[in-house]
């Protein structure tokens, strides 16, 4: 491959449907894809006790491991193989093996802050910010984290109160202004549609060039 991928940021609050919506135009575009999730480049924590590793503020950007997530996003945009950490979103650990994940001709980066370093924002060819009432987001919130995250009712609530929100309000809503595009309540049918002709046309060319 000797064209740079095509790049494209998807932030918005927590539950806003984020790898939702990039799990859907991977799914639905014939042209390899990678997905980076900021999920992946949370700072390990390990040194700290579960109760404490608990208690940290999991939405402001110092949580985030920005020198390897603009590495990573850097040498995929160079076609060059990455080494993503893989995190666990119960333990709040980083696991002692990345994932070597290969270069393609598009890659989504995808989080709640994605859109706020502008060491990320300086490489996106196409910024997205999925906007989602906050009371939807929530409930989403609530059942997510109970049924894959291991937490509990009250857990979520507390930190979405301590942390989720005002963290939200201070950094990630903010980043709506950055985005090209703002699509409403998460994925919809009108949105996918225009998201995934676009990449089809951005790709389009080196896809063919690809094939020869
Ligand atoms: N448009 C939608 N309608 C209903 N449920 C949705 C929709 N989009 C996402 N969800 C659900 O909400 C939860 C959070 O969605 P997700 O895409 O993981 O959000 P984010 O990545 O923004 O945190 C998931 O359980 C998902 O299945
Ligand atoms: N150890 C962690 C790391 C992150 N979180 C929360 O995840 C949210 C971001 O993920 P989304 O899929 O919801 O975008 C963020 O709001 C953090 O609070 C966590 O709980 N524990």
């Amino acid at each position: 491959m000797s064209e740079s991928p095509f790049l494209i940021g998807i932030a918005g609050g927590t539950g806003a449907g984020k790898t939702t919506i990039a799990t859907e135009i991977v799914d639905a575009v014939d042209v390899d894809m990678v997905l980076l999730s900021l999920d992946n480049y949370y700072c390990d924590q390990s040194e700290l006790s579960p109760e404490e590793r608990a208690e940290l503020n999991f939405d402001h950007p110092d949580a985030i491991d920005w020198e390897r997530l603009i590495g990573d996003v850097r040498s995929l945009s160079e076609n060059e193989a990455v080494a993503v950490p893989q995190y666990n979103l119960e333990t709040h650990t980083r696991e002692r093996d990345p994932i070597t994940v290969e270069p393609e001709p598009i890659v989504i980066v995808e989080g709640i802050l994605a859109l706020y370093h502008d060491r990320i924002l300086d490489q996106l060819d196409l910024s997205i910010y999925v906007q989602t009432d906050p009371d939807v987001r929530v409930l989403r919130r609530i059942r997510r984290d109970i049924e894959e995250r291991d937490r509990t009712v009250d857990g979520v609530i507390e930190q979405y109160l301590s942390t989720v929100k005002p963290m939200h309000e201070q950094f990630v809503e903010p980043t709506k202004r950055k985005a090209d595009i703002i699509i409403p309540e998460g994925v919809n049918e009108p949105a996918m549609e225009l998201l995934q002709e676009k990449a089809m046309r951005e790709i389009g060319p080196k896809a063919e060039y690809q094939e020869m």
